[in-house]
């Protein structure tokens, strides 16, 4: 047994709170796969899980993060040795199980991919679970018919993890990319990133009407709410519009008529419940010919775990940018 740091989230009569603890490696949720971290991320999900701000643990206590890479210690599943190099990502990791944000953790088998050959463990969690959304908004926009003569794709939320690491993804698959962001001091960054253009979320004016002029061929939504009913009217017939995220809300107000007119999909994206075969070809994807060609300047912090804190709150406030890998044990 070892004992080791913890950030670990409770929720009891004392109320929701978050900070770190020494725990022992028996207390740790059940799984196959003891794992000696190296790296995690920070992801909104994580971010509103450490601050109690979004109802994202399902059961109390629970160490917070979505994201997991590190070195096999221990194992009773067939197929994962010590030292093997290993990743997980959602699969309950946070929300029913514990994640990441701890020196230790112990992994469901079926969840654990083995690091693909063509990433460190270090790019694994600047992908994490931003990277792997992207891709699976990708691969859920090809499976219906998606193509770059479509027309570009917009992005949302385009400054954040999911947004930068999708203008990277999408643009080396052959996509010209419309990056929508409120921070236009960062406009040649994102065009850096590969974005063909980038749109000033603020002077964005929708009209409001059920249907507009053709202006996007589809587009990955970070923000939901507004943004999510203003992009649907400006699709082009058999567009898709991957829907991953609500940092500018949950309600949308809308019509049916990009739907019935133009045969506009709206697809959602949910990389918690993955199935494993989905999985392994996304991460396949992502080591290989979808991997993001700048991957470290997207990594634009690395934190330890006593940053956390500091790093939920600017995430929250909307002042994020690319991703933050937090170095655990490190390797
Ligand atoms: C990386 C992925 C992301 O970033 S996703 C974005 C971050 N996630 C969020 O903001 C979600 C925050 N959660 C919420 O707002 C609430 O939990 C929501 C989803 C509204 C549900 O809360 P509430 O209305 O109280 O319903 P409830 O808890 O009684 O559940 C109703 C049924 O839905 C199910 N449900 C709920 N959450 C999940 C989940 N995460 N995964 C799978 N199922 C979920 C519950 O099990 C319940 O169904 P059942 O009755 O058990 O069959
Ligand atoms: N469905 C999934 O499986 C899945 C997976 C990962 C992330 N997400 C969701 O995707 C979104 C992005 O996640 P992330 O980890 O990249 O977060 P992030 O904080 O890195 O990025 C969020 C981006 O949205 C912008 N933003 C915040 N509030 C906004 C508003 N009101 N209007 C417009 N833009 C706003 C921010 O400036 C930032 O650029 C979140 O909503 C997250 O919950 C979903």
């Amino acid at each position: 047994m070892t004992t080791f740091r913890a950030f670990r989230i409770r929720n009891d009569e004392a109320g929701y709170r978050a900070g770190f603890e020494e725990m022992a490696s028996d207390a740790l949720t059940p799984g196959e796969v003891l794992v000696r971290v190296a790296y995690s991320s920070v992801n909104y999900k994580d971010a509103l899980a450490g601050t109690g701000k979004g109802k994202i643990l399902r059961q109390y206590p629970l160490n917070g993060g979505i994201d997991v890479a590190g070195h096999v210690v221990a194992s009773t599943a067939p197929g994962f040795r010590e030292g093997d190099a290993v990743l997980c990502t959602g699969s309950g990791l946070s929300e029913t199980r514990d994640g990441g944000y701890a020196e230790y953790a112990r992994l469901d088998a079926r969840w654990t991919i083995p690091l693909p050959a063509g990433l460190t463990l270090r790019e694994s969690m600047i992908l994490g679970t931003a990277g792997f959304t992207a891709a699976l908004a990708l691969l859920h926009m090809l499976d219906n018919g998606q193509t770059p003569a479509l027309g570009p794709i917009a992005v949302t939320g385009a400054s954040g993890g999911v947004g930068q690491l999708a203008i990277d993804i999408f643009s080396r698959a052959g996509y010209a990319v419309h990056a929508i962001s409120g921070k236009a001091g960062h406009f040649d960054f994102l065009e850096s990133l590969g974005a063909a253009e980038c749109i000033d979320r603020h002077a964005l004016a929708f009209s409001g009407k059920p249907m507009d002029s053709v202006r996007f061929g589809g587009a990955l939504d970070n923000v939901g709410g507004a943004m999510l009913a203003g992009l649907l009217p400006l699709v082009a017939p058999h567009g898709n519009v991957a829907i991953c995220g609500n940092a500018g809300g949950i309600a949308f107000d809308g019509t049916v008529m990009p739907f019935i007119i133009r045969g506009v999909n709206l697809l959602g994206v949910a990389s918690a419940g993955t199935a494993r075969p989905v999985r392994e070809r996304i991460w396949q994807h992502l080591a290989g010919d979808w991997k993001p060609r700048h991957l470290e300047r997207i990594a634009t912090r690395e934190a330890t775990l006593d940053e956390l804190p500091d790093v939920f709150g600017r995430m929250l406030d909307g002042n994020s940018f690319g991703r933050t890998v937090v170095r655990v044990g490190g390797g």
